[in-house]
């Protein structure tokens, strides 16, 4: 039975004769992208759908401004997004098929910011995490959790000799690089401190990640790597920036020579995005705002009001593991119009993260830690998704 649509826009008018189910259900998926991760370029436009033979459906997208030609972002569908990325629980699956993710971070003063975004990409279901931290913070690290692998590679300047430096580089980028391949991300910058040598070192690591291919999570003092020289990442579609307020002060002022602008804070974010060639950038806040230079989406669900550090390093890993499975979920239906893997992996990380503080929150109150959101990581995404019929 043919469905048949009208879509009404300010470009004109279409007719689209859908004569199957498939088609029927191809379509209202992308107009369900559409919905989901509406583009500004779609601002002002109305899609009018009428449907013939039982199916009906009427929508329209009248959000990012279309009345005032501001653009504002809308709430992003991450339910939905969740469940349409997480992988069922196959038996058939092998070992590391759900993720395999590597935190570039850890140092002297920093182990905590690590742990937590490697923990957590573990808890909420990638099959190994790996750790590359220094000599002092891997001890440490292992003994916060034997399910991490830690390696002890990294070097800050205090250890090494200015004469040994370039080979230091050398054997630290071949370290890491011979597990590069294997990685579906990279988290880079949790508890990386700012030295240096070290960033000299992390730098290389990335340029590599990025010749190979691997999806690349920057976070904290990765942020404060990348700003500093943006064409780290410049043009790298497989990046994603996770900026807090001060990382986004600096980025703003770096990238754009401006001041942070509350009141067209979507339309600056997507500025941003699309300054630094189209990365997807994940800025924390009361509400998190998500662009990849051509849309943006807010989410808003609610978190806890307890802002103990470490919530963004519990991000980080999250984002990592939901990229990788949208990645994956992509290729597995090779659908080329599907939506940017690195928007829903942020989208989902960061609703999932917001369920789990606010879960942490109803049990904890005052007394909730980093720790605590961690343990509800689990309940948060088994009551969206549960692993039973996943
Ligand atoms: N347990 C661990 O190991 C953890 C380690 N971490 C690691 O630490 C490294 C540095 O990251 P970061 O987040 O501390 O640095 P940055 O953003 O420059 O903030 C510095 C200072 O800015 C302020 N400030 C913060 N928010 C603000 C706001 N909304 N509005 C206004 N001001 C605000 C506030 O200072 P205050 O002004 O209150 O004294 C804050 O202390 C990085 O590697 C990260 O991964 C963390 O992940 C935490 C857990
Ligand atoms: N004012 C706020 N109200 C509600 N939730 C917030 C607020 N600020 C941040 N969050 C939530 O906490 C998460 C972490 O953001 P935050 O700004 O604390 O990152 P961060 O400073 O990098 O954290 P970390 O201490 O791990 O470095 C965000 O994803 C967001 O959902
Ligand atoms: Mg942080």
């Amino acid at each position: 039975m043919a469905v048949c649509c009208e879509i009404d826009n300010l470009k004109g008018r279409r007719e689209v004769i859908l004569d199957d189910m498939n088609s029927w259900i191809n379509f209202s998926s992308c107009l369900e992208n559409h919905l989901l991760l509406s583009s500004p370029i779609y601002r002002r436009q109305l899609f009018l759908i009428r449907s013939f033979g039982g199916y009906c459906c009427k929508a329209h997208m009248e959000g990012q401004g279309a009345a005032s030609g501001k653009i504002t972002a809308l709430e992003a569908d991450a339910e939905t997004v969740i469940r349409k990325i997480t992988p069922v629980l196959d038996p058939r699956r092998h070992k590391g098929q759900a993720g395999k993710i590597a935190v570039i971070g850890g140092c002297r003063e920093y182990t905590g910011a690590p742990y937590f975004a490697a923990i957590s990409a573990l808890k909420i279901g990638a099959d190994l995490s790996h750790v590359f931290c220094t000599k002092d913070a891997s001890p440490v690290i292992k003994g916060y959790s034997p399910e991490l692998i830690v390696h002890p590679v990294l070097e800050e300047s205090y250890s090494v000799r200015d004469d040994e430096k370039a080979s230091v580089a050398k054997r630290v980028l071949a370290e890491v690089s011979k597990w590069m391949e294997r990685f579906d991300c990279l988290v880079v910058g949790p508890g990386l401190g700012r030295d240096p040598f070290l960033l000299d070192c992390v730098s290389d690591i990335m340029k590599h990640a990025r010749k190979s291919n691997i999806p690349t999570v920057i976070d904290g003092d990765g942020l404060f790597l990348v700003t500093s020289n943006l064409d780290l990442v410049k043009g790298y579609h497989l990046a994603v920036l996770t900026p807090n307020v001060n990382e986004y002060k600096r980025l703003i002022e770096k990238a754009l020579n401006t001041e942070v602008n509350e009141d067209d804070a979507p339309e600056q974010l997507l500025s941003l995005a699309k300054c630094i060639g189209g990365v997807t950038i994940l800025r924390k806040g009361n509400s998190d705002l998500v662009s990849d230079g051509v849309t943006v989406n807010k989410v808003s669900n609610f978190g806890s009001p307890r802002r103990c550090g470490g919530q963004g390093d519990i991000l980080s890993g999250c984002v990592a593991v939901f990229s990788s499975w949208a990645r994956s979920s992509n290729k597995e239906m090779d659908d080329k119009s599907a939506s940017s893997p690195m928007m829903l992996g942020c989208i989902a990380g960061s609703s999932l993260l917001r369920r789990a503080a606010s879960l942490a929150f109803a049990d904890k109150k005052r007394a909730t830690l980093t720790s605590d959101i961690i343990e509800c990581l689990g309940k948060s995404l088994e009551d969206m998704i549960p692993a039973e019929q996943g």
